[in-house]
């Protein structure tokens, strides 16, 4: 595949090198030096776009992919409240557009773990849940976009519960997220049940980058072909 890469920073670079390995190739790579150029580039010169930038910058992106009929993986996160006006112009216009607040396969399998968890912790009123998310310092938004869908698999599991705040809390109809940001972390996020008497907790601790990056590339690969919406579960066809 011909990848048209938009954002080369330590995502960018790190699929780059996954793709070169998958036999791919990245003709064109796009960041803010070179923004403009963006424009000229048309669906015959890439098979399809992987996107990896920052908050303010992935709709606009992602609409220029979805009007030029260019495939789109998207990974940015920290831009939500924009997205489904995007899912709505990419089925309009027949094109394909995949994204996901985590690309790797067991981030995949930990969200399936989270709400299998929450659906069996319902009927403990006892045990109250919170989450932490641990992060690098360079990174742009809080909560992390993972922690966001671990938190809407909880709320949708958990009646009591209606929605999330980021910050530690005592009310117990919103769920608590801790954000931490640390020297190097790749992303860590825990899930806690606490009781008076104990303590059960979930992690997935990401020990690189290259478990995303391998996961965007091969759903690039997925991708392109396709028409309409799609996510992990389409790719993975997690079901339990
Ligand atoms: N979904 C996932 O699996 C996953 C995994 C890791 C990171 N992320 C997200 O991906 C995004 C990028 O992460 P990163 O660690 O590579 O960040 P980064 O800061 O290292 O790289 C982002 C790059 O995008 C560039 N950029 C900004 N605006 C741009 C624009 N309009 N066009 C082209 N390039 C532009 C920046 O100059 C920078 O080089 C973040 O939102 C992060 O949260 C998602
Ligand atoms: O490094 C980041 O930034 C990450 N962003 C995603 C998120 O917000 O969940 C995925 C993990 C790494």
């Amino acid at each position: 595949m011909r990848i048209l890469l938009l954002g080369y920073g330590k995502m960018g670079k790190t699929i780059e090198q996954i793709a070169i390995s998958r036999n791919h190739t990245a003709p064109f790579k796009i960041d803010l030096e070179n923004y403009s150029s963006l424009t000229s580039i048309t669906k015959d010169q890439v098979d399809v776009a992987i996107e990896f930038t920052q908050p303010e910058s992935a709709y606009n992106n992602v609409k220029y992919c979805i009007e030029q009929g260019i495939p789109v993986v998207c990974g940015t996160t920290g831009w939500l409240e924009k997205k489904k006006e995007l899912e709505e112009l990419c089925r309009k216009n027949g094109s394909a557009f995949f994204y996901a607040s985590n690309f790797s396969v067991g981030v995949n399998l930990f969200f399936h773990l989270n709400k299998l968890l929450a659906k069996i912790m319902n009927p403990f009123p006892e045990y109250e849940v919170s989450m932490e998310e641990i992060h690098h310092k360079q990174k742009l938004d809080a909560p992390s976009g993972t922690a966001i869908t671990l938190a809407e698999g909880i709320i949708d599991a958990t009646p009591k519960i209606n929605s999330w705040v980021n910050q530690p809390t005592k009310e117990k109809s919103l769920l608590g997220i801790t954000s931490k940001r640390l020297d190097a972390v790749p992303g860590t996020h825990t899930v806690y049940y606490n009781s008076p008497v104990d303590t059960i907790e979930i992690t997935h601790t990401a020990h690189s980058r290259e478990g995303f990056a391998k996961g965007a590339v091969v759903a690039a690969e997925w991708l392109v072909g396709k028409k309409g919406v799609f996510g992990m579960d389409d790719m993975l066809k997690i079901s339990y």
